[in-house]
């Protein structure tokens, strides 16, 4: 399947390890740009006209790759790079023998070429194995090429500086697209998994790490409880002080929450105001002493200054591993309820037995 970009509104920037794949191509093409300078003058000074000649025109297709990369035809560029490359290394094979090292050229833009993302995976691999077969040809058709030059005597050199010259770019590159491939995974991961707002966990993901977390408890016989937490008229702090302000308030309660749990447990931004805790291996004596302290370091924070201050109220239940979620999670949300009609900014432990 061809490559489809997630962003897809008119507006929408490339992502991120396209972005850096052009980066990567431009610094890739003003090296060969460069090193294809070198050679004009290298051939020139050697007297084979006909290389020196080549590599003007090797110059040209670099630097209108780079003019296409500019212009964002990223794919375009590296058809150009691919003609260039090819072209280049079937010719020096053909003046010079295959002693120089210039085939090593096509292994690069092989590799190259798998990054061109327009093009279907099949036909990459199509033409990227093209690439390695000519590479083969070349030696049936120019080995006992033995052109006498100048610079015949540093063959093995030249050889050798053509062979890391060539593994450079391919290293350079495919490190760098891992590299940014991992840093957008975990990027996806984390927005698949978090809140944008409060960075809580969100509520589907929370689901399966609830379950998990359950299992793990039932089979290690340890006790679980689920709180529910919703702030006390949050309505009146958007009607009166804007939006902005409502926000603030929801991600200075969420950094409140997660200071009050463990690594084990799981602190979840459930709805608009309202939040889910799930503690883990704590009885619901402890959960309830554990979210009186929660209950009374929120009721001292300040807000908008010292002007705001921001309740909550809290609903405890113990899970009972024989339960489902969805009847704890009712028993807590009823416990919630009783806190709100018995004047919120309260916790209230639900009746499990
Ligand atoms: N600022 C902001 N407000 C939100 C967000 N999500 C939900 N809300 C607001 O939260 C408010 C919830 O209001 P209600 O359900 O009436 O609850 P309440 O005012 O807290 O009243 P009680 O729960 O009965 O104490 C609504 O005004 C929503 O617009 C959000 O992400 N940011």
């Amino acid at each position: 399947m061809p490559y489809v970009p997630i962003a897809q509104h008119f507006y929408s920037q490339p992502d991120e390890v396209e972005l850096v794949k052009v980066k990567l191509f431009k610094q890739v093409a003003y090296y060969c740009l460069c090193l294809h300078l070198l050679f004009i003058f290298a051939f020139w000074y050697s007297h084979v006209y006909i290389l020196s000649i080549a590599n003007i025109a090797s110059v040209a297709a670099w630097a209108t790759g780079i003019y296409l990369l500019n212009r964002g035809h990223s794919h375009l560029a590296l058809r150009v790079f691919c003609v260039e490359v090819t072209g280049h290394s079937v010719l020096v094979c053909a003046t010079l023998g295959m002693d120089y090292g210039f085939q090593y050229y096509l292994w690069t833009i092989a590799c190259m070429l798998l990054l061109d993302m327009k093009l279907k995976l099949r036909l990459a691999i199509v033409l990227s194995l093209s690439m390695i077969v000519l590479f083969a040809l070349l030696y049936e058709l120019y080995s006992t090429v033995n052109t006498p030059f100048m610079l015949q005597e540093y063959a093995r050199s030249i050889h050798f500086i053509n062979v890391f010259v060539c593994g450079l770019p391919m290293i350079y590159v495919i490190g760098h697209v891992r590299e940014s491939t991992f840093i957008q995974r975990r990027q996806l991961a984390k927005l698949a998994a978090r809140d944008p707002l409060t960075n809580l966990f969100n509520r589907r993901y929370a689901k399966e790490l609830i379950l998990r977390a359950h299992s793990s408890c039932a089979h290690n016989g340890q006790s679980l409880c689920v709180v529910m937490a919703d702030l006390d008229h949050f309505k009146q702090i958007n009607d009166q002080l804007g939006h902005d302000m409502g926000d603030e308030v929801l991600q200075t309660v969420s950094d409140i929450l997660r200071e009050h749990v463990t690594d084990q447990d799981i602190a979840v931004r459930w709805g608009g105001e309202e939040f889910l805790l799930v503690l883990v291996d704590c009885t619901q004596e402890e959960a309830l002493i554990r979210i009186e302290t929660l209950r009374q370091t929120l009721e001292k924070q300040r807000f908008n200054g010292e002007e705001l201050t921001a309740t909550m109220s809290f609903g405890v239940a113990l899970w009972h591993t024989a339960l489902p979620f969805s009847v704890t999670l009712q028993l807590a949300d009823d416990a919630l309820y009783t806190s709100k009609a018995q004047g919120r900014n309260r916790v209230t432990a639900a009746h499990t037995n």
